[in-house]
């Protein structure tokens, strides 16, 4: 046996533990410790995604998509460039002092030359910064959501997160939203972040020169002081951030849900209630937005940057009032005082641009809390699920023809007994129903057919689940992929990658009595993709998954309540049809007409016991 990679489940019931669901959340998020190991693990991501078997420095084709190490360096680079440039152009008043101060016509017609080339300089080298962080934000936003989304929407991986993480609000915002947001404050703040110090030592060497030790040191108190201020004023923004952006997810979703039950709110005259709880949750949006610029409000009006002009005239006049330049004429005083203030006021220009980072550090903080907050999340799902299968194994076995229950006890996971010490065997052509009160735990033995619930006892074993062709499950909700009719009938398959003719398409919809829907669609192969419940009545969705089945003709048609809102006749053709095919059908239905095309009866009573029943052969 596997060594266990977590002790999350050491307790009898790994179910309770599994599905534990936690209060809302009120935890609060600030630019602290875990955010820098958070923010760490995005960027080990960004430059050495798993998978990624070359060095993050390799040059191989493959390597450089996968990572953004040669942008990155390409963009820092590009940056270094530009501040050579500022630099230069930061002399040219000292220059021009110079030269104006001497008269000196030929000298100042010269240097013009090279001004105007260090300002076309400056004006391409920033729109190709433009440009490259552009690309860098892009890459970011594509490498990140790509992880999150290859770990997120798979099996068992989506199903579990979704409906027993319910800490973990969101996910669909996170990957959608929150990572885009994530990438642009990441390509704001890290060519900043990343040469400021360089600059900084550059400036306080440069600095040093002209002042001596007082000028750097009146500087850095001022940094420190600066620092001190703009970190206790971005706290609690960083949690505003955060919770904002739930509350953004919530009233999308709201929007989303008012969309999808359109009719059902329109039938209950239900629209003023909704209009009621959208406005509640657009309020609580906005009370996060209003208090993010509330909180801002003092990072935006420091007036760092002004007092950092007077700082880098004190620092000059040290040299002049001390008596260093006392031998100078004033035209050459005047250069000097040019160079130099310009020197000490870019020194505080890169600190000032450091601390002006603090509002963006603090988006920043609350994207990456959020972002990470679902990879810990997926971390833990695929832990949990990995913990099941070691200790309650689901078996898909190539050989098997018989799907089994053995002694099986089901939990739901808010620990309701399901079902007790379950057995069946279910051979080819044993076709099963199974009956009880609501909520008694139908589509829950469902869910451990397919492996989405574990049991806390016993086993279950399952024909391979190869591309449906083993096993098919229609919910009684049918799921209607956004695509064209032939990607309706091939799902799971992507239609691109199996054939299926149209005669063999007229067909399909001539025995689930839908030939009429070829004249409302343009073609098979055109994609429609709210618009099929919009074309097509509850009952006719259902019949349309039975063109799926009569398609893969699976050995076992999984059916739960399929048919509760069609027409029995239509019913009664249907499940003929699936047992003409050869194919065993495993139902759950409140229909008694439909009893008699199965052999057996299993009644749930919903107090975890069962029993099982011949169902005699009636005349069809
Ligand atoms: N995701 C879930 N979280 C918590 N409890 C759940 C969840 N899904 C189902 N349950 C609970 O498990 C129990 C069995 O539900 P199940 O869906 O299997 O009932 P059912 O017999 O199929 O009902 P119906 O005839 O109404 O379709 C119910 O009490 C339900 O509340």
């Amino acid at each position: 046996m596997r060594e266990r990679r977590s002790s999350v489940v050491e307790s009898l019931d790994p179910l309770i533990e599994l599905t534990s669901h936690d209060p809302q959340p009120t935890r609060t998020y600030s630019l602290d410790y875990i955010f820098v190991k958070r923010f760490f693990r995005l960027v080990r991501l960004l430059f050495r995604p798993p998978g990624n078997t070359y060095r993050f420095w390799s040059t191989h084709r493959e390597a450089q998509q996968k990572s953004i190490f040669w942008l990155y360096c390409t963009f820092i680079f590009g940056s270094c460039g530009k501040e050579v440039l500022v630099y230069f152009v930061g002399l040219m008043p000292s220059r021009f002092y110079s030269l104006l101060t001497s008269k000196d016509l030929t000298g100042f017609i010269a240097y013009m030359f090279p001004c105007f080339f260090l300002v076309f300089g400056i004006a391409i080298s920033l729109s190709i910064l433009n440009f490259m962080g552009g690309l860098l934000a892009l890459k970011v936003r594509r490498l990140l959501t790509e992880h999150l989304q290859d770990r997120y929407v798979k099996p068992k991986a989506m199903y579990t997160l979704v409906l027993n993480h319910e800490s973990v609000d969101n996910p669909d915002q996170r990957i959608t939203q929150d990572i885009d947001k994530l990438s642009e404050s990441l390509r704001e703040i890290v060519s900043t972040l990343i040469i400021a110090p360089l600059l900084v030592a550059y400036y306080t060497w440069k600095c040093w020169d002209v002042s001596g030790f007082i000028g750097p040191a009146m500087i850095y108190v001022y940094f420190i002081l600066g620092t001190i201020i703009s970190r206790r004023l971005i706290k609690p923004i960083v949690n505003s951030v955060f919770y904002k952006e739930l509350h953004e997810g919530n009233f999308r979703f709201l929007h989303v849900r008012l969309r999808q039950y359109v009719e059902s709110i329109a039938f209950s005259s239900g629209e003023i209630e909704e209009n009621a709880r959208a406005h509640n949750s657009l309020s609580t949006l906005l009370t996060y937005q209003r208090s993010i610029i509330n909180k801002s409000f003092p990072l935006n009006c420091n007036s760092f940057a002004y007092i950092g002009s007077i700082l880098s005239y004190m620092i000059v006049a040290i040299p002049i009032f001390t008596g260093v330049f006392d031998d100078k004429d004033p035209g050459e005083l005047s250069s000097i005082i040019s160079k130099n203030s310009f020197v000490s006021m870019y020194l505080i220009y890169q600190f000032t641009v450091i601390i002006e980072q603090s509002g963006k550090l603090s988006d920043l903080a609350g994207y990456t809390a959020r972002v990470v907050e679902l990879l810990e999340a997926m971390d833990n799902v695929d832990n949990e699920i990995e913990n099941i299968e070691i200790d309650y194994p689901y078996r898909e076995d190539d050989q098997s023809e018989t799907i089994e229950f053995e002694n099986v006890s089901l939990l739901s996971p808010r620990s309701k007994v399901v079902v007790l010490g379950f057995n069946l065997k279910i051979n080819k052509g044993d076709h099963i129903v199974l009956t009880g009160p609501n909520g008694c735990g139908k589509t829950s033995i469902l869910r451990a057919l397919a492996g989405l619930w574990p049991c806390t006892k016993g086993r279950v074993h399952v024909p391979k689940m190869k591309h449906g062709k083993d096993i098919i499950f229609l919910p009684q909700v049918p799921y209607l992929v956004h695509g064209s009719l032939r990607d309706q009938i091939s799902y799971p398959s992507i239609a691109s990658t199996i054939y299926i003719s149209d005669q063999e398409i007229r067909s399909l919809l001539q025995q689930v009595h839908l030939s009429h829907l070829e004249g409302l669609i343009e073609s098979f192969d055109h994609a429609y993709a709210q618009e099929w419940n919009k074309m097509l009545s509850p009952g006719e969705q259902q019949r349309l998954m039975f063109a799926r089945i009569f398609y893969w003709k699976p050995r076992f048609a999984v059916l739960d309540e399929a048919t509760s809102t069609m027409d029995t006749a239509t019913e009664d053709h249907l499940y003929s049809l699936t047992k003409e095919f050869g194919i065993t059908l495993i139902s759950v239905s409140h229909h008694p007409s439909v009893y008699r095309f199965h052999k057996r009866h299993v009644a749930l009573d919903g107090h975890g016991n069962y029993t099982i029943g011949d169902i005699p052969d009636l005349p069809a």
